[in-house]
């Protein structure tokens, strides 16, 4: 397993990373959410061993994770890391890029696991493209196959999925997930998307300014977000009676108390999102239908 044991770094003078205590157990995914500058990024940094730690330490089973003051080569091979900018050699091959740290000496096999790969990045159309006419979204996922060749024993992933467009995001998302599972590569996952992590991550960190906000599993964070960032992280929300309560939770019903004046409706698809005024008060809630500005409506709170 993955064990951070109180952690504390900075760039400079400011702490970007202060960590108690954090387990990642063989086989299972994390996924690091929070806002930009929270550190997510930083984490994996020091997880892949970018850095040197000032104090704490970090542990892949028995080996302890150092930085460049230990080792000449950053990095170790049982794990990978896919950065947000990842970094491609424009005059090769997908298949080449691929392969290039696969061994030669039995070809065959090299080749059987070079199509496997591109299959699970949906990319077999293109192994002898060269990589300088592959658009953003196909480089980063010649960049998660290259990771994933040697099958590391853990996979650290930086926004994943942020340049490739929503058409093919959902089927490599499940195909990329599946596949960790089924090989019981531990992975760690910074992402601003929520579908990134519901339906695939194990348990979540929130991250705020570097430290700890939140760490459970996704159900129970979308369930009962204990802090606005969390809520806004799954969808829209408001702050009724000081307690949490999403869009879809508020309904319009006949009759009730709860009155409010509809200023907007915006289209999402299977639902509408209304922007409404109740006690002077902004509220957002969902409906089935469109709603004419200034009607009024009587809502009803489901939580
Ligand atoms: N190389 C660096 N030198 C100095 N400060 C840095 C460096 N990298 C990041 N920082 C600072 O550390 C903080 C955390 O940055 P980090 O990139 O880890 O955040 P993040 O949560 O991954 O953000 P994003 O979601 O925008 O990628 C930020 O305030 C950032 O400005």
């Amino acid at each position: 397993m993955l064990q951070i044991k109180d952690i504390s770094f900075s760039y400079n003078v400011n702490k970007v990373i202060e960590l108690n205590s954090l387990q990642v157990n063989l086989g299972k995914t994390l996924a690091v959410i929070g806002e930009s500058g929270s550190g997510k990024s930083t984490l994996l940094k020091l997880i892949y061993g970018q850095y040197d730690l000032p104090k704490g330490e970090i542990f892949w089973k028995d080996t302890q994770i150092l930085g460049p003051a230990f080792n000449l080569v950053i990095g170790y091979d049982f794990m990978k890391y896919v950065a947000q900018e990842f970094e491609l050699m424009p005059y090769i091959t997908v298949q080449e890029t691929i392969g290039q740290y696969l061994s030669s000496f039995y070809k065959e096999k090299k080749q059987k696991r070079i199509e496997e790969l591109l299959k699970i990045v949906e990319l077999t159309n293109f192994s002898q493209t060269k990589i300088q006419f592959l658009s953003g979204g196909q480089k980063q996922r010649v960049a998660l196959a290259k990771a994933l060749a040697k099958e590391p024993e853990i996979l650290l992933l930086d926004e994943p999925f942020s340049h490739i467009d929503n058409f093919k995001k959902q089927s490599l998302r499940r195909s990329l997930f599946s596949y960790l599972k089924q090989k019981k590569i531990t992975s760690i996952v910074a992402t601003h998307d929520k579908d990134d992590v519901l339906g695939f991550a194990d348990n979540m960190l929130v991250l705020h300014k570097g430290k700890q906000l939140d760490y459970n599993t996704p159900q129970d964070l979308y369930h009962n977000p204990k802090h606005p960032l969390i809520a806004s992280f799954f969808g829209e929300y408001n702050i009724i009676d000081n307690k949490i309560v999403y869009a879809h939770q508020i309904k319009v019903i006949d009759k009730s108390e709860l009155k409010a004046k509809v200023k907007n409706s915006y289209f999402k698809g299977h639902y509408f999102l209304i922007e409404a005024e109740l006690d002077e008060e902004k509220i957002v809630f969902t409906s089935e239908y469109k709603l004419d500005n200034e009607r009024s409506v009587n809502l009803k709170i489901k939580t």
